[in-house]
């Protein structure tokens, strides 16, 4: 049986088809569009429907050629995309205006509104969230829209995330009340919750603005995990993508949650999706509580019997490539030049909020903060500080996510940074103590296939389609040497971040020493 996995990134969308039989990728594309900045609004990070469905209709054909089947042999097709990307539609379910994508940041007052409301009363629903509400979530989104958008205002049915858009377009759903809502990005982006009757009061809503009047009936339609069906293929799309009519649709959901079952991630496992910014993703048991600074905690938003929960750095990837763009080098050969380096031995501790830090602290505010400078270091030490800011910033975040009860099986490396980096893999496994386990080849697009896969009923359990699908890991063993190190970082995490004056005298000296004895084992 072949299967055919989409995954909607922020610039391209691609295509991957499996053989659930072999395991193998018979085939793959990818097709892009574009992502709509503007100098005159910074924050905006727009996105047209069409350019996406376009790209999807090239993507699958090519797809579909170079694997050299014929399209009506895919059983089924299954779809992940960013989020919180909303898009606003009218009742026939076109779209009023562009996508608000993930990293469109306008929406940062109607956030502050909804946080500093919703903190007052107490809602519950935002405990779930980590106490925050984000500028890149779907209610702030909508209010932004409706403030902005008075002549549109009237003609406004309902809001999708991408994922629910796309499986609603496929399947040709055009009864509102029938819409497919996954509940990874309703728990996440929306504060859904099964525990409280499903989205937050709507006179929460209306108390934060009155155009949020009636909002929730317009939000209505099936909220489901993604092993329940969004549909069936229509009989346009599949004639665009030249697929067979009637294949079934699973509920979408979050390219992150997806990629961490792609790359053979289980309950229990914590999954670092190493990207641009990294996205961590781990399945707790059910009962697992609200914890503070974890965006969020929800039951059976990445498997059906599991809670979901979520949490992140703002930016990895993208702090490598500005240090190295500063310095006009390649980020791989920067690590190259510092692979040898002990632990601490660059003498530098960097604090990675060049964009703000999302888990913990949740604080888009801050900016980062190297310390231990002097006149002898170059671009590949405070790169080496990078990736160890990283790492023990993951390790804050382990630590959270372990005190609501996981006890941690294994940490995943996945996304396409561990592909490339095996400096980052080992200093993750050497600062977390455990195994780093990194798929041995790419995983993209394995998730959404094994979704396919179970929607198709190739499968019985999303456990039997992962040991087939998904590709063997390297183990990346801990070597150890950074307690001391981690106990000085998490000091000045908290500290700094939640505005403690530092003791710059007692710091410095102890990172100097961690550079002499750098210097000492090099030699
Ligand atoms: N050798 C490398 N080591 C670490 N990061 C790298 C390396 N080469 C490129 N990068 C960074 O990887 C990021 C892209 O990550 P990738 O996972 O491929 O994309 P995305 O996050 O868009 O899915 C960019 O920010 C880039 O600067
Ligand atoms: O934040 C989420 C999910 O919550 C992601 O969809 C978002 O970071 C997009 O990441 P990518 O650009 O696909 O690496």
């Amino acid at each position: 049986m072949i299967v055919a996995g989409v995954d909607f990134g922020t610039l391209s969308v691609r295509v991957t088809l499996m053989d659930c039989t072999t395991g193998a990728t018979l085939g793959g594309a990818v097709a892009g569009y574009p992502l709509k900045r503007s100098a005159a609004d910074p924050l905006l990070g727009g996105q047209s429907h069409d350019d996406q469905m376009a790209a999807l209709t090239r993507a699958m054909r090519e797809a579909v050629a170079n694997a050299g089947i014929d399209g009506t042999a895919v059983a089924a097709l299954a779809c992940d995309t960013t989020g919180s990307s909303v898009v606003m539609v009218d009742e026939n379910l076109e779209p009023l205006a562009d996508y608000y994508m993930w990293c469109d940041h306008r929406a940062h007052h109607e956030a502050a509104e909804i946080t500093a409301l919703g903190r007052a009363e107490g809602l519950e629903a935002l405990d779930w969230c980590g106490g925050t509400y984000s500028h890149e979530w779907g209610y702030a989104k909508v209010l932004h829209f409706l403030r902005h958008n008075p002549g549109l205002r009237n003609r406004f049915a309902t809001a999708l995330e991408h994922c629910d858009m796309v499986a609603a377009v496929l399947c040709g759903i055009r009864d509102l009340s029938q819409l497919p809502r996954s509940i990874c990005a309703a728990g996440h982006k929306w504060m859904w919750g099964a525990a409280w009757g499903g989205l937050p009061p709507q006179d929460f809503l209306s108390r934060v603005d009155p155009l949020f009047d009636g909002i929730n009936d317009k939000l209505s339609g099936r909220f489901l995990t993604s092993d329940q069906l969004a549909g069936h293929l229509c009989a346009e799309w599949a004639d665009k993508l030249g697929l067979r009519a009637g294949i079934p649709i699973p509920v979408g959901a979050f390219d992150a949650h997806w990629d961490a079952i792609g790359a053979g991630a289980h309950p229990g496992d914590i999954t670092n999706v190493v990207g641009t910014s990294t996205c961590i993703i781990a399945m707790g048991p059910q009962g697992f509580p609200p914890v503070p600074g974890l965006c969020g905690v929800v039951p059976g938003s990445v498997l059906p019997d599991w809670t979901g929960i979520e949490a992140g750095q703002s930016a990895t990837g993208d702090v490598f490539e500005a240090i190295a763009k500063r310095a006009s080098r390649a980020v791989g050969d920067l690590c190259a030049e510092v692979a040898h380096l002990p632990p601490g031995g660059s003498g530098l501790m960097r604090l990675n909020w060049d964009n703000g830090d999302r888990t913990v602290l949740v604080r888009s505010d801050l900016g980062a903060v190297t310390l231990g400078w002097d006149l002898n270091h170059s671009a590949a030490d405070e790169m080496h500080a990078a990736i160890e800011g990283m790492a023990m910033h993951v390790r804050i975040i382990t630590e959270r996510i372990e005190q609501g009860g996981m006890t941690t099986a294994r940490i995943v490396n996945a996304g396409g940074i561990p592909q490339k980096n095996d400096l980052l893999n080992q200093i993750y496994a050497d600062v977390l103590g455990r195994e780093v386990h990194v798929p041995a080849h790419s995983p993209t697009g394995t998730g959404s296939c094994i979704f396919a896969a179970v929607a198709a009923g190739a499968f019985d359990s999303f456990d039997a389609a992962q040991a087939v699908l998904c590709p063997p890991a390297r183990v990346f063993s801990p070597r150890g040497g950074y307690d001391d190190l981690f106990a000085l970082f998490r000091d000045l995490y908290f500290g700094l971040g939640q505005g403690q004056a530092l003791d710059l005298g007692a710091v410095l000296p102890r990172l100097r020493a961690y550079r002499l004895g750098g210097a000492a084992a090099r030699a």
